[in-house]
Formats: C-alpha cells, structure tokens, sequence
C-alpha cells in the first residue's frame, strides 16, 4: 500500500513533496523517492529507508523543479531492492516518470507481451515498471512532437484496456506535465486540490487528502475509477473518463487498517468509519458476550485506538490505553519478513501492569492478519497479570491471499485460513475472540457515503472484482512471494549487482 503524491506547482515543490510523503509515511516504509523535473531534465533521488532518512540537504538543494512527483514503497511485487523504488523512469518517448500504488495481476503477460511487440526490455520484477513502459508505448504511439489532453487519454485509455489490478498512479512526462489515473475499479484511493497562488493555480495529487491538507492545498476531490487527469506544466487541467465500465469498489483494507484516519477518501472518513465499526462491533459485544464480565477496554495500539474507544462507550466501561507504544517503530504489519515483525511486536509495545493485575480485560484490534500482534499481545496481557484476557477484532476472519496491493500472497500465513472461531481463538491464546461481521464491517464504512455499492472485500471472502484470479494464479502468487520464498530471493539479490537508473547511489 505505497503512498504517492505529485505536484504541479508555480515555485519548487521539493519541500512539499517531502513534507506530502512524510504524512503519508505509514503506507509504505521500506523506500521512498522523488523526481523533479526543471529546464527539461530529471532530477531523482530514490532509496530504500524512510523519507527522514532517504532525503539530506544535499538531495534537496538537487531536486530542483516546479514539477515534481514522490513515493513512499512497500512493495507487493518483485523485491525490496533499492533498485525497485520508485518513482521509475524511462527516456521514451519523450521522458516519463512514474509513481504507482497498487498491483497489477497480469503484470507478467504485459512484461511478456512489452518485449515480444514492441521490444520494451523491464529490466526489474516491478509491476510498477511494467505500468511505466505501457503507458510510456502507448504514449509513443503517436508520432506528434506535443502532445495534446486527447493523446494523453488515448493513452490511458490503452493502459486501462491491458491492465488488471489495482493502480492509482502519478506520471510525469517531460516538456507536457502530470498526468494521475486510478484502475477502472478505482480499488487504491486517490485525491486531488489546488491552491491559487499569485503565479497561477497549482495542483496536487495525494493517496490521501491528509496530503493534501499539510502542503495547504483545498482538497478538490477523488479521481474517478477509470479517470485520467491531465495538468500541464503551466497549469491547465483537463480530465477525461477513459473506460468503457467502471464500477467503484474501494478497497475495504484502506478504512480498516491502512489510511490515516484524518483522511478521506470516495467522499468516507477514515476516523468516523473506525468509530462506526466499533459501534457495530460493541453491539455485537453486548448481544453475545451479555454472560461475560468484562471490566476495561484495551486497544492495541495505534490503528485500533479510536474503535476500542467507541467500544467502551456502548457497554459503558472504562477505555484504558495499558499498552503504550514506542513511537520510534514504525507499523510492524507492513514489515518486510515475518522475523522482523515478530520482534517488532515486543519491541513496539509494552505493557502497564496496573491496568491489568486481577482483571478481565477486552483487548480490540483493528485486524486479526497474521495473528503475530494478536498472539504477543494477549502473552503480555497474561504476564502483566490479567485475569482473563478478551479478544475483539473490528474486521471480519482475514482469510484469502490479497492482490491488489497489499502483501498478504499467502493464504497459509494468516491465521484465520480454513480455520474456525474457537479454533483461532486457542491459537492466539485468549478466553473467547469475536470479529465483526462483514455485513457489519460494510454497513459502518457505508454509513458515511451510502452510494457506494460495492468494495473490494477480497480479503474477507475470496471475490475479486478483476475477475482474473482463480486458484492457479493465487498457487503461483503463493510460491512466488510466501515469507520464505521472499527472505530466499533477499538474501540472493544482497549479493547480486543492481542496473538501475537512480542518479545517486549509496553513500551520496
Ligand atoms: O495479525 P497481524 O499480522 O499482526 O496484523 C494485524 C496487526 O498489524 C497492524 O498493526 P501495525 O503494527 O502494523 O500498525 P498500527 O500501529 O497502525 O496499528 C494492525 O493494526 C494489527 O494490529
Ligand atoms: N504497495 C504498493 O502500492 C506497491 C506498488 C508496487 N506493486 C510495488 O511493489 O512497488
Ligand atoms: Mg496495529
């Protein structure tokens, strides 16, 4: 779930593109990047870290530019290699730049059929490099030396015939200006505002509008599933509607776990869905549990705070944050291995005994995934000294592989596969576990923008909207990325050379 923001601006957009991925910074903490363009050439600056890490003064001073596009990464596709952070490049037609969050599903016939017909070489596992050289092929098609909004849609247009999956995506083409388009299904969020200055208006695109609240921008609104829009360079706009059928099915991932509940996003609040969830989930918690004496209620800090909260309120107990988390570590779910995240649990959080010596305490989550965070935690619920130990998750059994750009490819590590209730609940260790319905999980993040008839809920029952995932694909997305077929390809590429077209290399 990587974070992306572009800017087409009437001064440099350097600063705010970097102050735009530092609030964006929870989608994706493995690399961030940042590519400007000024007098008609690129300036990039991409590595693997975190944004305060990635980007110096000296890096900054560089990315000179009223133009510009960033990524935050947590890849869901080839390997955490530096050399496939983004933003990407290629120098045809033209000059393209491309930032991308989300993940095709028929990213290796598009490789296949990129080198046999037009003899594009990917030279990455990205699928976002593959978007890149579709858009950048199709863009070329025309022979034109400017390219005008109608050859930019035309282009689309193309991409989104070829291309399945999930995409949100910010490109930038040199001497012409930004162009952002979201997957006809619209399944990865995207936002856009402008800002009128005294030069002219400026534009910017965000995964999320917490973006654009920070870089000052009045937030506009989504980009339409299947929409491309088009900002010059000098600031003119134009959008344009660039498939046949499109249908928006959000992603339901984003309201439960992923965004910043200060965002909004197909017209939805991230922070007033959480607190409907936890309605509907404390009601569910008094029609079943009535028999159960429950005396506080814990979250599980941070994503879940604001629905435990909301859960206090209808049974009328006491809310208690007993666990407190080390704001040095980042969100353990979307780490990279599962070593990692396991350590990354005890290290992120820690127990105040007082709030749990001699009672009954209701736990609540946002999500059961893995189950790493739900077992540790009730461990050190027990250790602290607690009585017997409730679990409540706000989203339903996460039991089927996801492949739309969140790195779940395994339907065997989460904890809930082909596995039942009471079942879960031994292996997590606590005294009794309740999940929120899906019907229940729908209707809270519906409540706050009821035209919305569908989301992407694949993750709870297996239904993927693209219609080209079945078993076999799912099998080879197993073996490809499980955890140790990833950590196997890490510790082979540690020792492998990169090519790559990054301006600046380690140490820089
Ligand atoms: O069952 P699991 O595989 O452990 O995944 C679920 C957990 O991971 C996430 O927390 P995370 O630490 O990523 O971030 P947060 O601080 O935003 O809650 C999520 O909020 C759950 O706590
Ligand atoms: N989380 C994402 O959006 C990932 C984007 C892309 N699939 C990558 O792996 O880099
Ligand atoms: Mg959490």
């Amino acid at each position: 779930m990587c974070g992306i923001v572009g800017i087409v601006g009437t001064s440099p957009v350097n600063q705010a593109l970097y102050d735009g991925l530092t609030v964006l910074q929870h989608r994706g903490q493995d690399a961030a990047g940042i590519i400007t363009i000024d007098n008609n050439t690129f300036s990039l600056r991409k590595a693997n870290g975190l944004v305060k890490d990635v980007f110096h003064t000296r890096h900054m001073k560089r990315l000179q530019g009223n133009i510009g596009i960033g990524h935050v990464r947590y890849p869901t596709a080839g390997s955490s290699s530096s050399a496939e952070a983004q933003p990407f490049y290629v120098n045809s037609p033209f000059g393209i730049s491309l930032a991308h969050n989300g993940n095709l599903t028929n990213a290796a016939e598009l490789k296949e059929r990129l080198f046999t017909k037009a003899r594009r070489h990917v030279n990455t596992t990205s699928d976002s490099e593959v978007l890149l050289n579709i858009l950048a092929y199709e863009l070329g098609r025309s022979d034109k030396m400017k390219l005008e909004a109608e050859d930019m849609f035309a282009a689309i247009e193309a991409v989104n015939e070829q291309c399945s999956g999930g995409y949100a995506s910010i490109a930038m083409i040199i001497d012409h200006g930004m162009l952002a388009f979201r997957d006809p299904h619209g399944i990865r969020p995207i936002v856009f505002g402008k800002k009128d200055t005294e030069k002219g208006t400026e534009y910017m695109f965000a995964s999320e509008s917490v973006a654009l609240a920070t870089d000052g921008f009045e937030f506009v609104r989504d980009v339409a599933p299947g929409e491309a829009i088009y900002v010059t360079e000098d600031g003119q706009f134009f959008s344009k509607m660039c498939a046949d059928k499109t249908t928006l099915a959000p992603c339901i991932f984003e309201f439960v776990y992923f965004a910043r509940p200060d965002s909004t996003m197909d017209n939805m609040s991230v922070y007033a869905s959480r607190v409907n969830m936890g309605t509907k989930l404390g009601e569910k918690i008094q029609r079943e549990w009535a028999d159960k004496e429950i005396d506080v209620v814990i979250p599980i800090p941070e994503t879940s705070c604001d629905i435990a909260l909301e859960i206090a309120s209808v049974l009328g107990l006491p809310y208690r944050q007993g666990f407190v988390k080390n704001r040095y570590i980042g969100r353990t779910f979307i780490m990279p291995g599962q070593e990692q995240r396991k350590k990354s649990v005890r290290r992120k959080l820690n127990a105040i005994d007082r709030e749990f010596v001699g009672k009954n305490v209701l736990l609540v989550d946002d999500s059961i995934v893995r189950g790493t965070t739900s077992a540790q935690i009730v461990e050190m619920a027990r250790e602290a000294g607690a009585k017997n130990v409730y679990f409540a998750s706000a989203a339903p059994e996460v039991r089927f592989p996801n492949v739309y750009g969140i790195d779940m490819p395994s339907a065997s590590e989460l904890i809930a596969h082909g596995r039942e209730l009471e079942d879960i609940n031994r292996s997590i260790g606590s005294d009794g576990l309740v999940y929120q319905s899906i019907g229940d999980l729908i209707a809270a993040v519906r409540i706050e923008n009821p035209e919305i008839s569908h989301f992407e809920t694949s993750v709870f029952d297996g239904q993927y909207i693209t219609g080209d995932v079945d078993q076999d694909y799912l099998n080879r997305i197993d073996a490809l990325r499980n955890d140790s077929a990833k950590s196997t390809r890490e510790q082979a590429m540690s020792a492998s050379l990169e090519l790559h077209n990054q301006e600046t290399g380690e140490g820089e």
